[in-house]
């Protein structure tokens, strides 16, 4: 048996969840241990190898993440808000590291992940790209530079399938303004503009989301004062990028405390 630690993927068959277990596979760091999908999925009771079209791998995808947990280290989690929150309470239970990558978290959701900290460690992110990591620490800085007769938009473009907006990423770059603007964001932000607005409110963070065809991910702050505008951009043309950030912070949180952090923590940005 590898003293590798060992990963449980959640939302297995998912977008992320398929390309979670291809790198985990390929990364030679860490052994993939369990896959979990919803009751009534497809795959369940099925070798995970099978189901990527792949040979089989003795790993057979299950609907019990309790069981799933007993024999592993960390678990990844891509998944849906309330499923994230009920995965958080089984990885605290089993002292696992819980990676979490899902988007679309209200406070409510966030709430609950606190108590769960007590015992496991927890890294959440809306994006867990080195790049897009990077950024928020670009646009604090641009952010603080400026005064706020500059006007602060983040726009994002996602895949036709995403559910949630502002995207996890937009609000972690909104944040980071309002940050080194010194304001908070949720008394400032504007979004979802149609009709007779209204001028925009002075020092506000807007935010716009297009949907469409298969792309992966794409955000611009944009910074527009007078007689010039400066943007910042990341483009995300591969999710591996996200599955190896999110391996990277699973093996990062074997040996820290339990606790809440972000992938700045994991980076050392
Ligand atoms: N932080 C980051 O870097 C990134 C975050 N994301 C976020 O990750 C999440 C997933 O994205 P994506 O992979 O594109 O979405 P998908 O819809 O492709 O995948 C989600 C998977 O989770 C499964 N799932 C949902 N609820 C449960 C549950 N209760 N138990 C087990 N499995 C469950 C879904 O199953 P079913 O189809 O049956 O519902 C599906 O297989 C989103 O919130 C997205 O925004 C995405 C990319 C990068
Ligand atoms: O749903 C997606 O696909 C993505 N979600 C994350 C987000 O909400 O920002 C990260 C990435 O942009 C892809």
């Amino acid at each position: 048996m590898s003293d590798l630690p060992g990963i449980v993927i959640t939302g297995a068959s998912g977008r992320m969840g398929q390309m979670l277990i291809r790198i985990v596979h390929e990364s030679g760091k860490a052994r993939l241990v369990g896959a979990v999908e919803r009751t009534g999925h497809d795959w369940i009771g099925r070798d995970l190898g099978e189901m990527m079209g792949g040979a089989a791998n003795g790993v057979i995808v299950t609907d019990d993440p309790l069981e799933a947990f007993s024999g592993a280290q960390a678990v990844i989690d891509f998944t849906a808000p309330d499923a994230t929150v009920a995965f958080a309470k089984l990885a605290a239970q089993a002292r696992l590291t819980h990676v979490i990558g899902t988007t679309g978290m209200t406070e409510a959701h966030i709430a609950q992940l606190a108590p769960c900290a007590r015992h496991a460690v927890i890294v959440r992110a809306g994006n867990m790209s080195l790049g897009v990591n990077l950024l928020t620490q670009l646009t604090k800085k641009v952010a603080q530079a400026l005064d706020a007769d500059w006007d602060i938009e983040v726009i994002e473009a996602h895949h036709n399938r995403k559910v949630d907006a502002p995207s996890g990423t937009a609000l972690m770059l909104g944040e980071a303004a309002a940050e080194g603007r010194g304001i908070a964001l949720t008394q400032n932000s504007e979004s979802g503009r149609d009709g007779i607005t209204g001028a925009r409110s002075p020092g506000a963070i807007g935010f716009s989301a297009i949907r469409g065809g298969d792309i992966v991910g794409e955000h611009d702050v944009l910074f527009a004062g007078q007689g010039e505008r400066l943007i910042l951009r990341h483009v995300a043309t591969d999710r591996a990028i996200f599955a190896r950030g999110a391996l990277k912070a699973a093996l990062w949180g074997q040996d820290k405390a339990p606790g809440e952090y972000d992938m700045l923590d994991v980076l050392g940005l």
